[in-house]
């Protein structure tokens, strides 16, 4: 278990959907380095609260990542995550390398190597070239997580990152995701329906 500084801290955070009940209600948190799991039944809100900690839903409270507050330097607040929503169509149009290019644009700390391993662990290399709408559900998100992992941002958020995973892909994640959850400066949220077992965490949020 990594006892680091915090990287994010989240204050007071409420939050609800357009004639919902309340999600959040005065919510803080601190995410420190390593790998803290996001824990909740279906439905309880985790990819809710990751869309939140990405910036993407308005709320009322206080959102700080690397000293850089979400509401007076978003900017600077974005540029040190990384987080793709499964869900999204942005990428469809483009190819898994012009989304990786995206992904990483800006990210000095970005490792290549790594990237084009991930490529490989991922059997990816036929696919990385077409449009993104033609790969499978499974297949996008390998090219996301290719870039998640080999990501240099201090913040990655990851949503149910297993689903539509081939065995290799699965292990190959947990392997580094392991190695991530040794960093002393660089944070990743897993969230799961499903009790992380394969990697030693830092933390967990349990959304009940
Ligand atoms: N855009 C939306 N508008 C209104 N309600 C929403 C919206 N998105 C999610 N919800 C509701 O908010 C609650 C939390 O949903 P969320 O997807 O965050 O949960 P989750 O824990 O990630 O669930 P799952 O494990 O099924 O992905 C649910 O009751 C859901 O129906």
């Amino acid at each position: 278990m990594n006892i680091g500084r915090p990287l994010l801290h989240i204050e007071k955070l409420n939050f609800a959907y357009p004639g919902e009940p309340p999600l959040l209600r005065d919510w803080s948190a601190s995410i420190g380095p390593g790998v803290t799991q996001l824990f909740g039944d279906t439905g309880s809100g985790k990819s809710t609260l990751l869309r939140v900690m990405a910036g993407g839903l308005k709320v009322r409270g206080r959102l700080v990542l690397c000293g850089a507050d979400l509401d007076t330097a978003r900017e600077a607040y974005l540029q040190n995550l990384l987080y793709v929503d499964p869900g999204t169509d942005r990428f469809d149009q483009v190819t898994g390398h012009a989304c990786t290019e995206t992904l990483r644009a800006g990210d000095a700390g970005f490792d290549a190597a790594r990237w084009q391993a991930l490529v490989g662990t991922f059997n990816l290399a036929e696919h990385i070239a077409k449009p993104m709408y033609m790969l499978s559900t499974g297949s996008k998100r390998k090219v996301w997580l290719a870039a998640a992992l080999a990501s240099g941002r201090r913040l990655i958020l990851l949503d149910e990152p297993t689903g539509g995973l081939d065995g290799p892909s699965v292990r190959a994640l947990w392997a580094s995701l392991g190695a991530l959850a040794e960093s002393a400066d660089r944070a990743v949220v897993v969230a799961s329906s499903e009790r992380i077992e394969r990697v030693p965490l830092a933390a967990t949020i349990d959304l009940i």
